[in-house]
Protein backbone atom coordinates (compact mmCIF):
# COMPACT_ATOMS: atom_id res chain seq x y z
CA UNK A 1 0.00 0.00 0.00
CA UNK A 2 2.68 2.56 1.06
CA UNK A 3 4.93 1.30 -1.49
CA UNK A 4 1.95 1.93 -4.49
CA UNK A 5 1.50 5.41 -3.00
CA UNK A 6 5.14 6.26 -2.85
CA UNK A 7 5.34 4.81 -6.76
CA UNK A 8 2.54 7.19 -7.85
CA UNK A 9 3.94 10.71 -6.51
CA UNK A 10 5.22 12.51 -9.63
CA UNK A 11 6.61 15.73 -7.84
CA UNK A 12 8.96 16.99 -5.44
CA UNK A 13 8.44 19.88 -3.50
CA UNK A 14 9.68 22.77 -1.33
CA UNK A 15 6.85 24.12 0.19
CA UNK A 16 8.75 26.12 3.04
CA UNK A 17 11.40 26.86 5.34
CA UNK A 18 12.03 28.85 8.43
CA UNK A 19 14.58 29.80 10.88
CA UNK A 20 13.98 30.76 14.67
CA UNK A 21 17.11 32.69 15.56
CA UNK A 22 15.97 32.80 19.55
CA UNK A 23 17.18 29.07 19.31
CA UNK A 24 19.57 28.14 16.19
CA UNK A 25 16.36 26.13 15.14
CA UNK A 26 16.00 25.97 11.70
CA UNK A 27 13.03 24.05 10.18
CA UNK A 28 13.22 22.80 6.19
CA UNK A 29 9.47 21.42 4.60
CA UNK A 30 9.31 19.10 1.79
CA UNK A 31 6.47 17.40 -0.30
CA UNK A 32 6.23 14.42 -2.35
CA UNK A 33 2.46 14.95 -4.17
CA UNK A 34 0.75 13.15 -6.85
CA UNK A 35 -2.65 11.72 -7.46
CA UNK A 36 -2.78 9.54 -4.94
CA UNK A 37 -2.04 12.68 -2.11
CA UNK A 38 1.01 13.75 -0.70
CA UNK A 39 3.75 12.94 2.17
CA UNK A 40 5.33 15.33 3.70
CA UNK A 41 8.82 15.96 6.29
CA UNK A 42 10.52 18.55 7.79
CA UNK A 43 14.14 18.34 8.63
CA UNK A 44 15.26 20.00 11.55
CA UNK A 45 19.22 21.52 11.79
CA UNK A 46 19.77 23.52 14.91
CA UNK A 47 22.78 25.93 14.55
CA UNK A 48 25.22 26.94 17.54
CA UNK A 49 23.86 29.96 18.63
CA UNK A 50 26.82 32.88 18.73
CA UNK A 51 27.70 35.22 21.59
CA UNK A 52 25.19 38.20 20.31
CA UNK A 53 23.10 38.68 17.30
CA UNK A 54 24.47 39.32 14.22
CA UNK A 55 24.03 42.58 12.20
CA UNK A 56 21.42 42.69 9.58
CA UNK A 57 23.51 42.09 6.95
CA UNK A 58 25.50 38.87 8.04
CA UNK A 59 21.81 37.92 8.69
CA UNK A 60 20.72 38.45 5.05
CA UNK A 61 23.68 36.52 3.87
CA UNK A 62 22.88 33.21 6.70
CA UNK A 63 19.30 33.74 5.00
CA UNK A 64 20.67 33.17 1.05
CA UNK A 65 22.64 30.33 2.71
CA UNK A 66 19.88 28.56 4.42
CA UNK A 67 18.02 28.85 1.36
CA UNK A 68 20.62 26.71 -0.40
CA UNK A 69 20.55 24.29 2.40
CA UNK A 70 17.15 23.73 1.85
CA UNK A 71 17.01 23.00 -1.57
CA UNK A 72 20.22 20.81 -1.39
CA UNK A 73 18.97 18.85 1.72
CA UNK A 74 15.93 17.66 -0.26
CA UNK A 75 17.78 14.35 -1.71
CA UNK A 76 17.55 12.68 1.40
CA UNK A 77 13.17 12.45 0.88
CA UNK A 78 13.44 12.77 -2.46
CA UNK A 79 14.86 9.50 -2.89
CA UNK A 80 12.35 7.80 -0.79
CA UNK A 81 10.07 8.16 -4.63
CA UNK A 82 12.04 9.83 -7.30
CA UNK A 83 9.67 11.28 -9.03
CA UNK A 84 10.16 12.98 -12.27
CA UNK A 85 9.15 16.31 -11.74
CA UNK A 86 11.69 18.66 -9.00
CA UNK A 87 9.42 22.02 -8.19
CA UNK A 88 11.68 24.53 -7.22
CA UNK A 89 9.94 27.00 -4.60
CA UNK A 90 10.95 30.24 -6.32
CA UNK A 91 12.81 31.88 -8.84
CA UNK A 92 16.81 30.96 -8.74
CA UNK A 93 19.86 32.55 -10.47
CA UNK A 94 21.52 30.31 -13.05
CA UNK A 95 24.72 28.86 -10.37
CA UNK A 96 22.22 28.06 -7.76
CA UNK A 97 20.35 26.06 -10.18
CA UNK A 98 23.54 24.23 -11.86
CA UNK A 99 24.46 23.29 -8.09
CA UNK A 100 20.47 21.79 -7.48
CA UNK A 101 20.34 20.08 -10.78
CA UNK A 102 23.97 18.59 -10.17
CA UNK A 103 22.94 17.64 -6.34
CA UNK A 104 19.94 15.75 -7.82
CA UNK A 105 21.61 14.03 -10.83
CA UNK A 106 25.41 13.65 -10.02
CA UNK A 107 24.59 13.10 -6.08
CA UNK A 108 21.84 10.80 -6.75
CA UNK A 109 24.11 8.97 -9.46
CA UNK A 110 24.85 5.82 -7.50
CA UNK A 111 21.45 5.95 -6.12
CA UNK A 112 20.03 6.00 -9.80
CA UNK A 113 22.54 3.07 -10.85
CA UNK A 114 21.28 0.59 -7.95
CA UNK A 115 18.25 1.52 -8.63
CA UNK A 116 18.27 1.30 -11.81
CA UNK A 117 16.59 4.53 -12.54
CA UNK A 118 18.03 6.03 -15.40
CA UNK A 119 15.92 9.40 -16.02
CA UNK A 120 17.76 10.77 -12.09
CA UNK A 121 20.50 11.53 -14.10
CA UNK A 122 18.63 13.53 -16.37
CA UNK A 123 16.22 15.45 -14.32
CA UNK A 124 15.41 19.24 -14.76
CA UNK A 125 14.55 21.37 -12.15
CA UNK A 126 11.00 23.53 -12.51
CA UNK A 127 12.06 26.83 -11.21
CA UNK A 128 9.28 29.26 -11.23
CA UNK A 129 9.90 32.59 -13.33
CA UNK A 130 10.98 35.97 -12.12
CA UNK A 131 13.03 38.29 -10.98
CA UNK A 132 16.06 37.11 -8.16
CA UNK A 133 17.49 39.68 -6.47
CA UNK A 134 21.05 40.10 -6.50
CA UNK A 135 23.04 39.93 -2.77
CA UNK A 136 25.02 42.19 -1.15
CA UNK A 137 28.92 40.81 -1.31
CA UNK A 138 29.62 38.96 1.96
CA UNK A 139 33.76 38.99 2.31
CA UNK A 140 34.70 36.89 5.00
CA UNK A 141 38.00 35.23 3.78
CA UNK A 142 40.69 36.47 6.63
CA UNK A 143 38.94 35.73 9.85
CA UNK A 144 39.15 32.18 11.15
CA UNK A 145 38.60 28.90 9.48
CA UNK A 146 35.75 26.78 10.49
CA UNK A 147 37.92 23.86 9.58
CA UNK A 148 35.10 20.90 9.38
CA UNK A 149 35.58 17.25 11.51
CA UNK A 150 34.60 13.98 10.22
CA UNK A 151 36.29 12.14 12.80
CA UNK A 152 39.07 10.41 10.42
CA UNK A 153 42.29 11.28 9.26
CA UNK A 154 41.83 13.72 6.25
CA UNK A 155 40.69 16.25 8.48
CA UNK A 156 43.23 15.47 11.52
CA UNK A 157 45.49 16.46 8.95
CA UNK A 158 43.96 19.89 7.66
CA UNK A 159 43.26 21.16 11.03
CA UNK A 160 47.16 20.55 11.77
CA UNK A 161 48.06 21.96 9.23
CA UNK A 162 45.78 25.21 9.82
CA UNK A 163 46.85 25.04 13.32
CA UNK A 164 50.51 24.64 12.50
CA UNK A 165 50.37 27.88 10.14
CA UNK A 166 48.87 29.97 12.75
CA UNK A 167 45.38 30.17 11.07
CA UNK A 168 43.40 29.41 14.87
CA UNK A 169 40.88 27.00 13.34
CA UNK A 170 37.90 26.23 14.99
CA UNK A 171 36.35 22.64 14.54
CA UNK A 172 33.06 22.17 12.91
CA UNK A 173 30.93 18.85 12.84
CA UNK A 174 27.51 17.89 12.26
CA UNK A 175 25.85 15.83 14.57
CA UNK A 176 29.38 15.14 16.39
CA UNK A 177 29.12 11.40 17.91
CA UNK A 178 31.63 9.61 20.40
CA UNK A 179 34.49 9.22 17.51
CA UNK A 180 34.41 13.29 16.50
CA UNK A 181 33.81 14.18 20.39
CA UNK A 182 36.93 12.50 20.98
CA UNK A 183 38.75 13.47 18.26
CA UNK A 184 38.07 17.86 19.31
CA UNK A 185 38.96 16.52 22.73
CA UNK A 186 42.37 15.13 21.17
CA UNK A 187 42.92 18.39 19.71
CA UNK A 188 42.32 20.26 22.78
CA UNK A 189 40.32 22.92 20.43
CA UNK A 190 37.26 24.46 21.14
CA UNK A 191 34.61 23.40 18.46
CA UNK A 192 31.57 24.37 16.91
CA UNK A 193 28.88 21.77 16.27
CA UNK A 194 25.00 22.02 14.70
CA UNK A 195 22.26 19.05 15.31
CA UNK A 196 21.08 17.65 12.28
CA UNK A 197 17.61 15.92 12.84
CA UNK A 198 16.42 13.54 9.60
CA UNK A 199 12.44 13.39 9.86
CA UNK A 200 12.11 10.04 11.35
CA UNK A 201 9.09 9.49 9.10
CA UNK A 202 12.00 8.69 6.44
CA UNK A 203 13.59 5.84 8.73
CA UNK A 204 9.61 4.66 9.12
CA UNK A 205 9.32 4.77 5.08
CA UNK A 206 12.60 2.79 4.41
CA UNK A 207 11.80 0.10 6.63
CA UNK A 208 8.35 -0.21 4.87
CA UNK A 209 10.57 -0.78 1.62
CA UNK A 210 10.68 2.61 0.09
CA UNK A 211 13.36 3.37 -2.37
CA UNK A 212 17.01 4.18 -0.32
CA UNK A 213 20.35 4.30 -1.33
CA UNK A 214 23.37 6.69 -1.26
CA UNK A 215 23.06 10.28 -0.61
CA UNK A 216 25.46 13.10 -1.73
CA UNK A 217 26.20 13.95 2.53
CA UNK A 218 28.88 16.30 2.37
CA UNK A 219 26.94 18.93 0.41
CA UNK A 220 24.54 18.84 3.26
CA UNK A 221 27.60 18.65 5.69
CA UNK A 222 29.17 21.74 3.67
CA UNK A 223 26.47 24.11 3.33
CA UNK A 224 25.34 23.55 7.22
CA UNK A 225 29.16 24.34 7.78
CA UNK A 226 28.67 27.62 5.61
CA UNK A 227 25.93 29.08 7.48
CA UNK A 228 27.18 28.22 10.83
CA UNK A 229 30.76 30.08 9.93
CA UNK A 230 28.09 33.13 8.73
CA UNK A 231 26.49 33.29 11.34
CA UNK A 232 29.46 33.38 14.09
CA UNK A 233 31.45 35.68 12.07
CA UNK A 234 33.95 33.02 10.80
CA UNK A 235 35.80 32.80 7.56
CA UNK A 236 36.33 30.20 4.82
CA UNK A 237 35.12 26.35 5.50
CA UNK A 238 37.81 24.26 5.13
CA UNK A 239 36.98 20.75 4.38
CA UNK A 240 39.44 17.96 3.75
CA UNK A 241 38.07 16.50 0.62
CA UNK A 242 41.03 14.24 -1.48
CA UNK A 243 42.13 14.20 -5.02
CA UNK A 244 40.66 10.54 -5.68
CA UNK A 245 37.48 11.92 -4.43
CA UNK A 246 36.87 13.13 -8.14
CA UNK A 247 36.90 10.38 -9.76
CA UNK A 248 34.01 7.76 -11.13
CA UNK A 249 33.73 4.25 -9.70
CA UNK A 250 32.07 3.28 -13.08
CA UNK A 251 30.36 4.61 -16.14
CA UNK A 252 26.68 3.58 -16.72
CA UNK A 253 24.47 4.64 -19.63
CA UNK A 254 26.78 6.86 -20.83
CA UNK A 255 27.25 8.80 -16.46
CA UNK A 256 30.08 8.98 -14.25
CA UNK A 257 28.69 7.09 -11.02
CA UNK A 258 30.59 8.66 -8.18
CA UNK A 259 30.17 7.15 -4.93
CA UNK A 260 32.06 10.71 -3.72
CA UNK A 261 30.96 12.97 -6.23
CA UNK A 262 29.60 15.53 -3.29
CA UNK A 263 33.43 15.75 -2.24
CA UNK A 264 34.83 15.81 -6.04
CA UNK A 265 36.29 19.36 -7.59
CA UNK A 266 33.61 19.97 -9.72
CA UNK A 267 30.51 19.78 -6.51
CA UNK A 268 33.25 22.39 -4.86
CA UNK A 269 33.25 24.49 -7.83
CA UNK A 270 29.52 24.58 -8.50
CA UNK A 271 29.05 25.03 -4.13
CA UNK A 272 31.49 27.63 -4.34
CA UNK A 273 29.47 29.75 -7.42
CA UNK A 274 26.47 29.10 -6.42
CA UNK A 275 27.42 30.74 -2.78
CA UNK A 276 28.89 33.55 -4.60
CA UNK A 277 25.88 33.94 -6.63
CA UNK A 278 23.14 33.24 -4.31
CA UNK A 279 24.45 34.62 -1.58
CA UNK A 280 27.64 36.82 -1.91
CA UNK A 281 29.78 34.82 -0.25
CA UNK A 282 33.54 35.37 -2.04
CA UNK A 283 35.82 33.17 -0.44
CA UNK A 284 32.92 30.60 1.31
CA UNK A 285 34.48 27.46 1.30
CA UNK A 286 37.71 25.06 -0.06
CA UNK A 287 39.51 21.72 -0.02
CA UNK A 288 42.69 22.20 1.40
CA UNK A 289 43.68 18.87 0.37
CA UNK A 290 41.88 18.93 -3.08
CA UNK A 291 45.21 18.32 -4.65
CA UNK A 292 46.68 15.08 -2.31
CA UNK A 293 46.22 12.02 -2.55
CA UNK A 294 45.11 9.48 -0.06
CA UNK A 295 48.22 7.98 0.29
CA UNK A 296 50.04 10.93 0.43
CA UNK A 297 47.55 12.31 3.11
CA UNK A 298 48.17 8.93 4.90
CA UNK A 299 52.04 10.30 5.32
CA UNK A 300 51.30 13.29 6.38
CA UNK A 301 48.60 11.83 9.23
CA UNK A 302 51.43 9.37 10.34
CA UNK A 303 53.58 12.56 11.67
CA UNK A 304 50.81 13.43 14.39
CA UNK A 305 50.05 10.60 17.41
CA UNK A 306 47.91 12.80 19.55
CA UNK A 307 44.84 10.83 17.80
CA UNK A 308 46.27 7.09 17.57
CA UNK A 309 43.51 6.37 20.41
CA UNK A 310 40.30 8.25 18.39
CA UNK A 311 41.05 8.75 14.93
CA UNK A 312 37.93 6.37 12.90
CA UNK A 313 37.43 6.15 9.23
CA UNK A 314 35.56 3.18 8.84
CA UNK A 315 31.83 4.90 7.63
CA UNK A 316 30.37 1.90 9.95
CA UNK A 317 31.36 4.03 12.72
CA UNK A 318 28.73 6.86 11.71
CA UNK A 319 25.61 5.41 11.59
CA UNK A 320 22.86 7.11 12.63
CA UNK A 321 21.40 3.41 14.14
CA UNK A 322 23.65 0.77 15.66
CA UNK A 323 27.05 2.45 15.01
CA UNK A 324 30.03 0.54 15.61
CA UNK A 325 32.55 1.77 18.13
CA UNK A 326 35.90 2.36 15.86
CA UNK A 327 37.21 0.71 12.67
CA UNK A 328 35.26 -2.20 12.00
CA UNK A 329 37.95 -3.75 10.34
CA UNK A 330 36.18 -5.39 7.59
CA UNK A 331 35.19 -3.10 4.93
CA UNK A 332 37.19 -1.52 2.11
CA UNK A 333 36.98 1.47 3.67
CA UNK A 334 39.31 0.20 6.60
CA UNK A 335 41.16 -1.97 4.27
CA UNK A 336 42.47 0.85 2.22
CA UNK A 337 43.26 3.14 5.13
CA UNK A 338 45.02 0.18 6.83
CA UNK A 339 46.95 -0.24 3.57
CA UNK A 340 47.86 3.52 3.27
CA UNK A 341 48.90 4.14 6.74
CA UNK A 342 51.06 1.30 6.69
CA UNK A 343 54.33 2.52 5.46
CA UNK A 344 54.56 5.25 7.13
CA UNK A 345 54.12 3.61 10.63
CA UNK A 346 55.37 0.98 12.77
CA UNK A 347 53.16 -2.23 12.78
CA UNK A 348 52.09 -2.47 16.61
CA UNK A 349 51.10 1.41 16.37
CA UNK A 350 49.22 0.58 13.13
CA UNK A 351 47.37 -2.33 14.66
CA UNK A 352 47.10 -0.49 18.36
CA UNK A 353 45.02 1.98 16.14
CA UNK A 354 42.74 -0.44 14.18
CA UNK A 355 42.57 -3.05 17.15
CA UNK A 356 43.74 -5.59 14.83
CA UNK A 357 46.39 -5.93 12.02
CA UNK A 358 44.82 -6.51 8.90
CA UNK A 359 47.67 -7.12 6.72
CA UNK A 360 47.97 -10.74 9.28
CA UNK A 361 44.75 -11.99 8.47
CA UNK A 362 44.55 -14.28 5.16
CA UNK A 363 40.70 -13.50 4.72
CA UNK A 364 41.54 -9.61 3.74
CA UNK A 365 42.91 -10.76 0.25
CA UNK A 366 39.70 -11.00 -1.76
CA UNK A 367 38.77 -7.71 -0.57
CA UNK A 368 42.29 -6.37 -1.27
CA UNK A 369 42.34 -7.65 -4.51
CA UNK A 370 39.22 -5.74 -5.26
CA UNK A 371 41.32 -2.17 -3.91
CA UNK A 372 44.12 -3.23 -6.25
CA UNK A 373 41.68 -3.62 -9.10
CA UNK A 374 42.26 -7.65 -9.78
CA UNK A 375 38.59 -7.76 -8.94
CA UNK A 376 35.21 -5.91 -9.86
CA UNK A 377 35.29 -1.82 -9.96
CA UNK A 378 36.73 0.38 -7.34
CA UNK A 379 34.14 -0.36 -4.45
CA UNK A 380 31.26 2.25 -3.71
CA UNK A 381 33.34 4.14 -0.79
CA UNK A 382 35.60 6.57 0.31
CA UNK A 383 38.65 4.67 -1.21
CA UNK A 384 41.72 5.64 -3.02
CA UNK A 385 42.60 5.11 -6.35
CA UNK A 386 43.79 1.53 -7.87
CA UNK A 387 47.35 3.18 -8.30
CA UNK A 388 47.77 4.17 -4.65
CA UNK A 389 46.84 0.80 -3.66
CA UNK A 390 49.57 -0.46 -5.70
CA UNK A 391 52.29 2.11 -4.81
CA UNK A 392 51.45 1.08 -1.03
CA UNK A 393 51.77 -1.88 -1.57
CA UNK A 394 55.32 -1.92 -3.43
CA UNK A 395 56.51 0.41 -0.49
CA UNK A 396 55.69 -2.96 1.71
CA UNK A 397 57.11 -5.01 -0.50
CA UNK A 398 60.55 -3.23 0.56
CA UNK A 399 60.09 -2.89 4.43
CA UNK A 400 61.13 -5.97 6.72
CA UNK A 401 57.92 -5.07 9.08
CA UNK A 402 55.60 -5.82 6.55
CA UNK A 403 57.04 -7.67 3.48
CA UNK A 404 56.59 -11.08 5.24
CA UNK A 405 52.92 -10.27 6.35
CA UNK A 406 50.65 -13.02 4.92
CA UNK A 407 48.47 -10.52 2.93
CA UNK A 408 51.26 -8.63 1.83
CA UNK A 409 52.96 -12.13 0.46
CA UNK A 410 49.72 -12.93 -1.18
CA UNK A 411 48.84 -9.74 -3.00
CA UNK A 412 52.43 -9.21 -4.23
CA UNK A 413 52.14 -12.80 -6.23
CA UNK A 414 48.69 -11.55 -7.20
CA UNK A 415 49.26 -8.35 -9.04
CA UNK A 416 50.06 -8.91 -12.64
CA UNK A 417 53.68 -7.83 -13.54
CA UNK A 418 51.77 -4.64 -16.02
CA UNK A 419 50.46 -3.38 -13.47
CA UNK A 420 52.99 -2.57 -11.31
CA UNK A 421 54.15 -0.08 -14.33
CA UNK A 422 50.64 1.62 -14.29
CA UNK A 423 51.94 2.68 -10.39
CA UNK A 424 53.88 5.76 -10.39
CA UNK A 425 55.33 7.20 -7.22
CA UNK A 426 55.72 9.86 -8.16
CA UNK A 427 52.51 10.38 -9.43
CA UNK A 428 50.69 9.67 -6.24
CA UNK A 429 53.49 12.03 -3.98
CA UNK A 430 53.23 15.17 -6.40
CA UNK A 431 50.44 16.90 -5.24
CA UNK A 432 48.31 17.72 -8.92
CA UNK A 433 45.24 18.69 -10.38
CA UNK A 434 42.00 21.26 -10.29
CA UNK A 435 41.95 23.47 -6.81
CA UNK A 436 40.30 26.12 -5.21
CA UNK A 437 42.49 26.53 -2.24
CA UNK A 438 43.35 30.85 -1.69
CA UNK A 439 46.74 31.92 -1.82
CA UNK A 440 46.75 32.76 2.13
CA UNK A 441 45.95 28.84 2.25
CA UNK A 442 48.39 27.31 -0.76
CA UNK A 443 51.60 28.51 1.37
CA UNK A 444 51.03 26.01 3.87
CA UNK A 445 54.31 24.28 3.79
CA UNK A 446 53.11 21.17 5.18
CA UNK A 447 50.89 20.89 2.45
CA UNK A 448 53.22 20.74 0.01
CA UNK A 449 56.00 18.25 1.19
C1 LIG B 1 27.22 5.72 7.61
C2 LIG B 1 26.90 5.28 6.22
O1 LIG B 1 27.80 4.94 5.49
N1 LIG B 1 25.64 5.33 5.87
C3 LIG B 1 25.20 4.99 4.54
C4 LIG B 1 24.31 3.76 4.62
O2 LIG B 1 23.23 4.05 5.49
P1 LIG B 1 22.76 3.13 6.67
O3 LIG B 1 21.34 2.83 6.54
O4 LIG B 1 23.65 1.93 6.75
O5 LIG B 1 23.04 4.03 7.95
P2 LIG B 1 22.74 5.59 8.25
O6 LIG B 1 23.83 6.44 7.72
O7 LIG B 1 22.54 5.60 9.68
O8 LIG B 1 21.42 6.02 7.53
C5 LIG B 1 20.11 5.63 7.93
C6 LIG B 1 19.14 5.98 6.83
O9 LIG B 1 19.08 7.40 6.69
C7 LIG B 1 19.21 7.77 5.34
N2 LIG B 1 19.96 9.03 5.31
C8 LIG B 1 21.05 9.20 6.08
C9 LIG B 1 21.74 10.39 6.05
C10 LIG B 1 21.29 11.41 5.20
O10 LIG B 1 21.90 12.50 5.11
N3 LIG B 1 20.19 11.18 4.44
C11 LIG B 1 19.51 10.01 4.47
O11 LIG B 1 18.52 9.86 3.75
C12 LIG B 1 19.98 6.64 4.66
O12 LIG B 1 19.58 6.50 3.34
C13 LIG B 1 19.57 5.43 5.47
O13 LIG B 1 18.46 4.84 4.92
O14 LIG B 1 23.76 3.47 3.37
C14 LIG B 1 22.94 4.55 2.84
C15 LIG B 1 22.35 4.06 1.54
O15 LIG B 1 23.33 3.74 0.64
C16 LIG B 1 23.83 5.79 2.64
O16 LIG B 1 23.07 6.88 2.14
C17 LIG B 1 24.44 6.17 3.99
O17 LIG B 1 25.37 7.21 3.78
C18 LIG B 1 25.24 8.31 4.71
C19 LIG B 1 24.42 9.40 4.04
C20 LIG B 1 26.60 8.84 5.03
O18 LIG B 1 26.75 9.70 5.89
N4 LIG B 1 27.61 8.35 4.34
C21 LIG B 1 29.00 8.82 4.44
C22 LIG B 1 29.79 8.02 5.44
C23 LIG B 1 29.60 8.66 3.05
O19 LIG B 1 29.24 7.73 2.34
N5 LIG B 1 30.44 9.57 2.64
C24 LIG B 1 31.03 9.52 1.35
C25 LIG B 1 30.95 10.87 0.65
C26 LIG B 1 29.73 10.92 -0.19
C27 LIG B 1 29.44 12.28 -0.75
O20 LIG B 1 29.36 12.46 -1.97
O21 LIG B 1 29.28 13.20 0.03
C28 LIG B 1 32.48 9.11 1.49
O22 LIG B 1 33.05 9.32 2.55
O23 LIG B 1 33.01 8.60 0.52
N1 LIG C 1 29.81 15.00 10.63
C1 LIG C 1 30.55 15.84 9.91
N2 LIG C 1 30.52 17.15 10.16
C2 LIG C 1 31.24 18.03 9.45
N3 LIG C 1 32.05 17.66 8.45
C3 LIG C 1 32.13 16.37 8.16
C4 LIG C 1 31.39 15.38 8.87
N4 LIG C 1 31.69 14.17 8.34
C5 LIG C 1 32.57 14.38 7.37
N5 LIG C 1 32.85 15.71 7.26
C6 LIG C 1 33.77 16.35 6.34
O1 LIG C 1 33.46 15.92 5.03
C7 LIG C 1 34.64 15.69 4.31
C8 LIG C 1 34.66 14.27 3.81
O2 LIG C 1 34.55 13.38 4.90
P1 LIG C 1 35.49 12.11 5.07
O3 LIG C 1 34.74 11.12 5.90
O4 LIG C 1 36.04 11.65 3.79
O5 LIG C 1 36.73 12.75 5.87
P2 LIG C 1 37.49 12.43 7.19
O6 LIG C 1 36.54 11.94 8.21
O7 LIG C 1 38.29 13.58 7.57
O8 LIG C 1 38.61 11.41 6.78
P3 LIG C 1 38.61 9.93 6.25
O9 LIG C 1 38.66 10.02 4.76
O10 LIG C 1 39.81 9.35 6.86
O11 LIG C 1 37.34 9.32 6.74
C9 LIG C 1 35.81 16.03 5.22
O12 LIG C 1 36.20 17.35 4.97
C10 LIG C 1 35.21 15.92 6.59
O13 LIG C 1 35.83 16.81 7.48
Amino acid sequence: MLNGQLRQMDAFNFPSHSVDLATGEASFDYALTGPGGEVRFTEVITFPLPASRPDDTTLATFGRVLELLHLVAGVSYYKAAAPRRLVLPKPLGEAAVALVTAIYTKGLAEYAFRNDLPYVLELVPEVPAGEVAIPAAYDNSARRPLSAVGGGKDSIVSLEALRAAGLDPVPFSVNPNRVIVAVNEASGLSPLAARRRIDPALFELNAAGARNGHIPVTAINSLIAVATSVLHGLGPVVMSNERSASDPNLVWNGHEINHQWSKGVEAEGLLRAALAGHAGLTEPYFSLLRQLSELHIARLFARHTRYDNVVTSCNAAFKLHNATARWCGNCPKCRFVFLALAPFMPRERLAGIFGADLLADPAQVPGYLELLGIDAHKPFECVGEVEESLVALGLLAEQEQWRDAPVVRALVAAVPPEAWATASRSDVFTPSGPHYIPPTYSRIPMIRD
